[in-house]
């Protein structure tokens, strides 16, 4: 059998224009894992109302981040790529779930170098079921109709990894090396409340409110919220962050139901009202900067934050093409090779 890897990340629109993010949004919030209700009202919800305005709004967001290459999340996903595939002797192809750049252009570049036995990294450390999930059965999919003698490996959600942590670690010590800080804010993208109870395979442990999650259960496994926070503990450990100077948020949300709490913009504003004026966000649910990241936290938080009363921000940058994150991940894929063996 002769192996390969596929790295999926979420994808762009072609450019930041009305014109390319709306096919792109469509695609993204027409899958039912992202916006879960039935069809037909995923349908008027989605192409009836949010797709008539938030192209525009959207566009002029991407316009404010977009590089000269392209979208910052496929050129850095492009450049951890090229890396990659210096440290390891497999095949390695890069997809997008959303926009260009399939899932499925991806295992065809792998099949056509002979590829039967792939490890699927979804670039996500944690699991959701509107970013890990929809990964791994768009990619079961995609393997099923097109490629059927293809084996599919998945990647675990490595969130909790020490190797994981200790590269992450390092990233931010490095970040706040030359800030004088009175807080660390660790901003995850946020999701519904109600896909943590979807996501429960018990249907009764979760409580979204953190009282379940000192209760070992088989819900962590698929529990978002439980592993942002053990995400930013075991970081506060590895660092040795005061306990009082770090906390964590939930950022990004889309108005409808309630989402993840606390939301960051609401922090940004405590924080300054409660004489924390000098901030460092880390941004742990991406691997890769991107809008979420460039545009929500490095440009409008900074704002929203020093128009509160904050003094200084700083947003500390995603692992993006790290050399030790390129080297841990041709470590996880050589460990795969050889011993079948994955990270967590
Ligand atoms: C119901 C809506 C959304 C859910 C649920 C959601 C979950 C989710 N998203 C990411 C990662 C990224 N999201 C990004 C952009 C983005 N997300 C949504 C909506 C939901 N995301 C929208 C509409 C957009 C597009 C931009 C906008 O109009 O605001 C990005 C950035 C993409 C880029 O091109 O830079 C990332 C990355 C995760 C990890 C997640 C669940 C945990
Ligand atoms: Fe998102
Ligand atoms: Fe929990």
């Amino acid at each position: 059998m002769q192996k390969g890897v596929l790295l999926v990340n979420l994808g762009s629109p072609d450019s930041p224009t009305p014109k390319d993010v709306k096919p792109y949004l469509d695609e993204f919030l027409m899958d039912g894992r992202v916006i879960d209700v039935p069809p037909l009202l995923r349908n008027l919800l989605v192409r009836g109302i949010i797709l008539n305005t938030r192209p525009k709004k959207s566009a002029k967001a991407y316009s404010k981040i977009w590089w000269d290459e392209g979208s910052p999340l496929i050129v850095i996903s492009e450049r951890f790529t090229k890396k990659l595939r210096e440290h390891t002797k497999l095949p390695v192809a890069l997809g997008m779930r959303y926009g260009s750049g399939s899932i499925k252009e991806g295992l065809q570049e792998l099949a056509d170098k002979n590829v039967d036995e792939v490890l699927l990294v979804p670039m996500y450390p944690h699991y959701a079921m509107s970013s890990y999930e929809t990964v791994v059965v768009k990619a079961m999919e995609e393997q099923q109709k097109h490629f059927p003698d293809m084996k599919v490996t998945t990647m675990p959600a490595f969130y909790s990894s020490p190797e994981y942590i200790k590269v992450l670690g390092d990233s931010i010590a490095e970040g706040l090396k030359d800030f004088e800080y009175d807080h660390v804010l660790f901003s995850y993208h946020g999701i519904p409340e109600r896909h943590i109870r979807k996501s429960d395979p018990t249907k009764f442990h979760c409580k979204i409110d953190g009282t379940c999650c000192s209760i070992n259960s088989v819900a962590h496994h698929t529990c978002y919220r439980h592993q942002c926070y053990d995400t930013t503990e075991l970081i506060k450990a590895y660092l040795g962050l005061p306990e009082e100077k770090v906390s964590t948020s939930f950022q990004s949300r889309l108005a409808g139901d309630p989402w993840l709490k606390p939301y960051t913009d609401y922090e940004f504003e405590r924080f300054a009202k409660e004489g924390k004026t000098r901030l460092a966000v880390i941004t742990p649910a991406f691997v890769s900067d991107c809008l979420e990241t460039l545009e929500e936290i490095a440009m409008e938080g900074d704002e929203e934050f020093k128009e509160a009363g904050g003094e200084s921000f700083k947003h500390i940058s995603c692992l993006n093409d790290r050399d030790e994150w390129v080297s841990l991940m041709a470590k996880w894929i050589l460990e795969w090779e050889e011993q079948a063996k994955l990270p967590v």
